[in-house]
This record gives C-alpha cells, sequence and structure tokens, in this order.
C-alpha cells in the first residue's frame, strides 16, 4: 500500500491532475466527505487527509510515504528524514513582511528599535531578520496574522501573499519579500528504497506531467 498525505483545498485541488496524470483518482472529495483516509481507484494506494502544517510529520515518521507540503511549511519542519525530489509549482505565492499602511518600517530599521514580529513562521522570520541584523520579539501565531498589527499585538507580520487581497482589505502593506514559495512533493527517505518499485514510477509520472 502506498499512502500520500495531502492537506484540503488548494493543495488538494492542484494535486489532483499531477495524481489523475499518474493514474490515480480519488473516489471522494475531502470537502464534502469527513473521511480523513480516502480510497482511489488503485487498490495499492490511499490517500490521507491532514493539516499542511502536518504533512511532513506524517512522512517523516512513515504514516506516509508520500505528501504534498509547501515550502513554507516544510522549512519550520526542517525536512528531517524526507526526500524532495520535485518542485511541483502548485499553490504558489510570496512569504512578506508587512506592515500597516501608515507604520514607517525604512525608519524603524534605519533608528534599530526592536521589532515585535507577529507569525506562524517563526523560522523563516528568525532567519531574515537576523541576517539583516535586526532584534526582534518573535510571537508565534496560529493563523490571521493580519491582525496583529491593527490591534497593537506586533509591529510586522511575516505572512503568506499571493493577490495581495488580505492585505490590502487590513489596510497593511508589504514591506519585504522574503521568498517565493511553492508546494514540493516529499518523500520519505526509507519508503523510497523499500517501495521503489511503486513509488519511482509515480515520480516519473509527477516530473513527467510537470514538463507537458
Ligand atoms: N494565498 C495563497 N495562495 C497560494 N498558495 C498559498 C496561499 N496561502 C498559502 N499557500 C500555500 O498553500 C499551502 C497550504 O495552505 P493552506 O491554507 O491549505 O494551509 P494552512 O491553513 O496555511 O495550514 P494549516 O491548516 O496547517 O494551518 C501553504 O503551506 C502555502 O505553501
Ligand atoms: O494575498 P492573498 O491572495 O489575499 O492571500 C494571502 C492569504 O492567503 C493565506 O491565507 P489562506 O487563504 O490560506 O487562509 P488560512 O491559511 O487562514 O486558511 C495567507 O495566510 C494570507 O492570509
Amino acid at each position: 500500500m502506498i499512502t500520500i498525505a495531502l492537506s484540503k483545498g488548494r493543495i488538494f485541488e492542484e494535486t489532483m491532475p499531477l495524481l489523475a496524470a499518474a493514474g490515480i483518482t480519488a473516489l471522494d472529495d475531502p470537502e464534502t466527505s469527513r473521511k480523513l483516509i480516502l480510497d482511489t481507484n488503485r487498490s495499492d494506494v490511499r490517500l490521507i487527509i491532514v493539516r499542511a502544517s502536518d504533512v511532513p510529520t506524517y512522512v517523516q515518521y512513515g504514516a506516509a510515504d508520500i505528501g504534498v507540503a509547501g515550502k513554507d511549511v516544510l522549512n519550520e519542519h526542517g525536512g528531517q528524514g524526507l526526500y524532495q525530489p520535485l518542485d511541483l509549482n502548485i499553490a504558489r505565492c510570496r512569504m512578506m513582511v508587512a506592515v500597516r499602511d501608515d507604520f514607517d518600517y525604512e525608519s524603524a530599521v534605519k533608528q534599530g528599535a526592536r521589532l515585535r514580529v507577529a507569525t506562524k513562521y517563526v523560522n523563516a522570520a528568525r532567519e531574515h531578520f537576523a541576517a539583516k541584523g535586526v532584534h526582534i520579539d518573535l510571537i508565534k501565531l496560529y493563523g490571521s496574522m493580519e491582525l496583529a498589527p491593527l490591534v497593537g499585538l506586533s509591529d510586522v507580520i511575516v505572512d503568506l501573499v499571493s493577490s495581495g487581497g488580505t492585505l490590502r482589505a487590513n489596510h497593511l502593506k508589504a514591506v519585504e519579500h522574503i521568498s517565493d514559495v511553492s508546494s514540493r512533493l516529499v518523500v520519505n527517505q526509507a519508503a523510497l528504497k523499500l517501495k521503489r518499485d511503486k513509488i519511482q514510477p509515480m515520480l516519473d509520472a509527477f516530473a513527467q506531467a510537470l514538463i507537458k
């Protein structure tokens, strides 16, 4: 049995065409079904539905053989035990530093102010500000980061931006680009060795589908 870990929403939706290219189709839709283990048209392949941030953990411990996770999530997890053979180029966005429209970020940084940074991406934030030599107090959040500067929890947020609509709707502006983000295929290193006959053809089919 090959177990593939996916999160609901954009990763599931954007991975389906790639799975289809490898001849795999899900028999249930996670948006309408409450099932966490989904059968596929292949009796030797199943999908498990987990939180986006939990995908690397399931694959690291071998509870799933394969998964799809954003580079943001992989950077926070650390990537131990994971082989990352393919950038699937899906769920694309940018990791940015953002502040309130009326916050003078340049001056705050120039004056050597200690910035309060709220984010779910603490590793990315720590690395980014350390490289700039800016001192920060990190406040870990699990979502809705855009709220933090509006209610005085932080000066700055580090969050993902795609259309920019969420920043605009909350009177925030992006002031620094940290990295481009897309989702990667991750494979358990031991599973790749033990189940190579089943996993390698899937990897080849995904790679082929990406070229087209
Ligand atoms: N607005 C966006 N546009 C495109 N891709 C995005 C966007 N926001 C996040 N992503 C990417 O999609 C991945 C999955 O996002 P999703 O919203 O499904 O999970 P999440 O809510 O961030 O995670 P969790 O449920 O674990 O808290 C993210 O890890 C990121 O790589
Ligand atoms: O620039 P935009 O196109 O507005 O996208 C940016 C938003 O997308 C992500 O949230 P998401 O939609 O995934 O919501 P959630 O993570 O809070 O579920 C991210 O955390 C931003 O809030």
